[in-house]
């Protein structure tokens, strides 16, 4: 049975004016309109029991034998897999069966494989993507997740994957493949590029599992024919989303209409849900039906989907849309000039990432220390870490493994910044922050937890304090708070300011240093017609996060910039203050000789001595870009970043390119789990 008379049969409807398996000029296949749609009309139903996924504890109660076999068996005896593995199983599960499965129609219409999923990448391809995000350490991850969890589970129940005992009889033997291997290969790209709300499980790439079965962890859902739309960053070509909805939605919507005819037999009897992809707006003849798989950075679609956005949509159609961020400098001038189309770079993903481990951040800010004569003891090391953990600054179960995560769209963090604040502050600096906070674990979620302010009198720390808000973490109802330190503390006290700054260069700089290519490299191989296919993939990954990197450290010197501002802007203020109100003055005049003996006492307590002379130094500074010791706080004056800058920075309006998450329309979710420290890997 071919596969439109099967979505049908089994009470799913698709548009007749869709072409289900259009092939692109790209050569990939897509779903394209063979004459107009209007807006609002539905293009694809699909009733849950076409799905393939594993169902939640009630769900299963409830239709006990609605489920293939893998379920019910995956479920009871393998109740701590993740969705993500037991979902592959079952997918393997019908991909042995042959004409016997259900999903039979819809295994023949899928690909070979997800072409360019890291899966499918050689060791050497690999190495392409050292330094990056999906840099691999250890054993091949889908290999050696394969032999712990996969192969026992196989072997224990052969006749839930029938074919493969015939194939391993057939031809394992004289190739030495295990055909089990291969199935799961395939089955895991298939169902890591294909399904819905595919919560980050990066087995591929060594980071965390996030759910298990008995939890109730995200269900990943496999949707035959709505799994044939591809993905548009541009929100402008996008045209359809997706929903699920239940039966008495799904009829007051009208979407059931007709479901009885001949053409459209009725739903089967006890399907609860129905799958809908919809019109957004007019789709034209021959237009490609679009969605969106997230808001994903480069490494992330690479990593999942196995694809990067066109280099050429994003010249072309960006532009066409008034959107500039995407495009450099030297790209808008070929814009303008009607240049368009050339796919030598010049983009940029507004949800690119980059990672900072938090060893690299310590490391540095240690030196730092050091290199002044103030290195921490090793238990205040101790106690800062574990602070930081107990403050959700770093990850709680393995606080060394935390990465933080710098966004293209905010390169310096709360918790990167906080970090390092923490990190260089005296121990007693550190002691009092840690009196006013007492436990954060401890506080309320959504509470933000105000200490005295400096206008106060009080310290540095109590300074921070003031300012430092404990932020709910983004889910709702969680139970942890996070410590954020601002930048109350840099903005009262210059010295620390100009060491926080200079720390977090240092660290980015170290940061930059683990790519084995520099970005000029980089940016030859990108104009090069030789660099394609994976290689292309690859530098395009590692170059969208050195343009983060580089964004941070353009953000760290506007910091400083700012702050500067501010001090001499506090000076002429109290100018005109004291001119205008006597006894204002007076009291200025005081605040400005204790905000002086404690900025005195803090220089001496950092083991910094006297104070640089006031303005001709500062006004040095500004110019040359260095800070009072000689560091280079502008932190871009390299060639490397020049060549970024001419090839990848354009001015950050990048919020203009939202991509509008959508239910049930983010792929595989958050992969970098953005904003909050990387989880650790877990090992099983
Ligand atoms: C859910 S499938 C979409 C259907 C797929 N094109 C097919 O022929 O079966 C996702 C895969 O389609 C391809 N794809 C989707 N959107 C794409 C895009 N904007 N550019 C390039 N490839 C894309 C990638 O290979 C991705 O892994």
């Amino acid at each position: 049975m071919d596969f439109s008379t099967w979505l049908l049969n089994s009470g799913g409807r698709v548009h007749p004016e869709l072409d289900l398996f259009y092939t692109l000029p790209s050569g990939d296949r897509g779903v394209v309109a063979r004459s107009d749609i209007s807006e609002g009309q539905l293009l694809l139903l699909l009733p849950i029991n076409c799905a393939i996924y594993i169902p939640t504890e009630e769900e299963f109660k409830r239709h006990p034998d609605a489920f293939p076999d893998a379920v019910q068996y995956l479920r009871e005896a393998h109740p701590g897999l993740s969705p993500f593995l037991a979902t592959t199983l079952v997918l393997m599960s019908e991909m042995t069966r042959g004409s016997a499965s259900t999903w039979a129609s819809y295994v023949a219409i899928l690909p070979p494989s997800c072409p360019d999923c890291l899966i499918n990448w050689s060791d050497e391809e690999k190495q392409e993507l050292a330094g990056t995000s999906l840099e691999q350490f250890g054993p091949d991850p889908a290999s050696d997740v394969y032999r712990r969890h996969v192969a026992p589970i196989l072997a224990a129940r052969k006749d839930l994957w029938p074919g493969l005992a015939a194939a391993e009889a057939a031809e394992a033997a004289d190739r030495g493949v295990d055909p089990g291997l291969t199935a799961f290969l395939r089955a895991a790209g298939l169902l890591q590029s294909r399904a819905f709300h595919l919560e980050a499980e990066n087995w591929v790439s060594g980071a965390k599992e996030i759910s298990r079965l008995e939890d109730g962890g995200t269900q990943v859902f496999l949707l035959p024919g709505i799994d044939m739309i591809n993905h548009s960053h541009n929100p402008a070509r996008r045209n359809a989303h997706l929903e699920r909805l239940n039966l008495a939605q799904a009829a007051t919507a009208k979407l059931l209409d007709g479901a009885a005819s001949a053409e459209a037999p009725s739903l089967p009897a006890g399907v609860e849900a129905v799958f809908v992809m919809r019109a957004d707006k007019p789709i034209k003849a021959g237009e490609e039906v679009l969605h969106t798989y997230g808001n994903l950075s480069d490494a992330q679609l690479l990593q999942t989907y196995g694809f990067l956005d066109s280099e050429d949509d994003l010249w072309s159609e960006t532009a066409a849309a008034g959107v500039s961020s995407v495009l450099s400098p030297s790209a808008k001038k070929r814009t303008k000039a009607g240049g368009g189309g050339d796919s030598s770079g010049g983009y940029r993903n507004p949800y690119n990432a980059a990672l900072v481990p938090w060893i690299t951040v310590e490391e540095v800010c240690m030196g730092l220390l050091s290199s002044m004569n103030q290195a921490p003891s090793s238990s205040t090391r101790r106690a800062k870490q574990e602070f930081l953990a107990t403050a959700g600054v770093l990850q709680a179960a393995a606080p060394e493994s935390t990465q933080f995560v710098l966004l293209a769209q905010e390169p310096l963090p709360d918790e990167f910044m906080t970090a390092v604040q923490v990190l260089l502050m005296t121990a007693d600096e550190f002691q009092e922050l840690q009196r006013e906070f007492g436990d954060p674990s401890k506080l309320p979620a959504g509470s933000k937890r105000v200490g005295r302010g400096p206008e106060a009198g009080g310290t540095s720390c109590e300074a921070a304090a003031a300012a430092a808000a404990v932020a709910a973490t983004a889910a709702e109802g969680a139970s942890t708070a996070k410590l954020s330190l601002g930048t109350a503390l840099l903005e009262e006290d210059q010295d620390f300011a100009e060491m926080v700054c200079i720390a977090s260069l240092q660290i980015l700089a170290a940061c930059m240093e683990r790519y084995p290519t520099n970005v000029k490299d980089d940016v030859r191989l990108l104009r090069s017609p030789d660099c394609t296919g994976r290689q292309r993939l690859a530098v395009r990954v590692r170059l969208g996060e050195k343009d983060v990197i580089q964004l941070a450290k353009k953000a760290v010197v506007e910091l400083m910039s700012s702050l500067r501002r501010g001090w001499a802007g506090e000076g002429s203020r109290d100018e005109e203050e004291k001119e205008s109100d006597d006894e204002a003055a007076a009291a200025e005049e005081e605040r400005e000789e204790n905000v002086g003996r404690r900025r005195a006492s803090k220089r001496q307590r950092r083991g910094l001595g006297a104070p640089p002379s006031e303005e001709p130094d500062r006004e040095e500074d500004d110019e040359n870009g260095s800070s009072a010791d000689g560091s280079d706080l502008e932190g871009s004056s390299d060639s490397d970043d020049q060549a970024a800058d001419e090839l990848l920075m354009g001015s950050d309006d990048s919020d203009k390119v939202g991509y509008g998450a959508e239910e049930y329309d983010d792929g595989i979710g958050e992969v970098h789990d953005r904003g909050k420290p990387h989880e650790a890997p877990t090992d099983d």
